[in-house]
């Protein structure tokens, strides 16, 4: 079996009186694509943001590669190895698909924004830069302004801009959201090719896309992880029938 590149152990994060995540515990594996999926509010980003530092749990730990990250904050993580796609609204749309991946890695690295000039000029990041659009199939877009992407395309260069940092673990959150059925083709074929290559946990309301892509899926209710197991397993089991994709099918 593959090692464990990630482990949380009874994971607790509150919000006042509401238990967001309730002592929960799951591994992602070397290589494997991960999908995280249950209902509206059920913590899936609440889980993210502690995975990527951007919150601290209450209790329980969170160990990558074997080292306690519980506590590191966000950019050491980065530098580990471990990093979340960045959102598209970090996209700078007056600046090309290369400067803003350039960008990214810059910040990656401990820089600040500010520094935008240097970034463009700076021919090591340029390298990297375009490797990472080249593997997100956007090589050819790399001189355009951002603005002038499409919605699939900015979706990608967001991809991009996580690639740049090389990671080991990526953290996809809903990156199909917004997308019409040929954007999320696409997004579905691109993560396919990163398969194998990246260890990726994703975050998806698209149960098409969840269920081609992962090798193994996690079911949130209520911050619990109620069920783990492959996509034939989950398909098939009856509490989460029940709490979640019975609800989704009959919806
Ligand atoms: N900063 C916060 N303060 C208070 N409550 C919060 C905060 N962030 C999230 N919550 C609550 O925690 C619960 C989990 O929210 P979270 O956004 O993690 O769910 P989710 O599974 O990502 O939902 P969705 O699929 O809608 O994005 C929800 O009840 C939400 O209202």
């Amino acid at each position: 079996m593959a090692e464990t590149m990630l482990k949380v152990d009874s994971l607790v994060k509150r919000f006042g009186g509401l238990v967001a995540t309730d002592s929960l515990s799951l591994d992602v594996r070397a290589g494997e694509v991960h999908a995280l999926i249950g209902p509206n509010g059920a913590g899936k980003t609440t889980l993210i943001a502690q995975l990527s530092g951007f919150l601290q749990p209450d209790s329980g730990r969170i160990t990558f590669d074997g080292r306690d990250i519980t506590l590191l904050p966000a950019a050491a993580r980065v530098r580990l190895g471990l990093s979340r796609s960045f959102q598209i609204t970090s996209v700078l749309r007056d600046f090309t698909a290369l400067d803003n991946v350039a960008l990214a890695e810059q910040a990656r690295q401990g820089h600040s924004f500010r520094f935008w000039r240097s970034a463009r000029a700076d021919r090591s990041l340029r390298a990297p830069g375009r490797a990472a659009l080249e593997e997100v199939g956007l090589a050819h877009r790399a001189d355009d302004p951002a603005a002038s992407l499409s919605h699939g395309e900015q979706r990608q260069l967001e991809v991009a801009m996580a690639m740049a940092c090389d990671p080991r673990l990526l953290l996809l959150d809903e990156p199909m959201a917004g997308m019409g059925p040929e954007e999320s083709a696409r997004m579905v074929d691109l993560l396919r090719r990163l398969r194998g290559r990246r260890t990726m946990l994703l975050i998806e309301h698209d149960m098409d896309a969840v269920f081609a892509l992962a090798d193994r899926i996690t079911v949130l209710v209520y911050g619990r992880a109620i069920a783990t197991g492959t996509p034939a397993e989950i398909r098939a089991n009856e509490a989460v029938r029940t709490a979640y994709l019975g609800e989704a099918e009959s919806g």
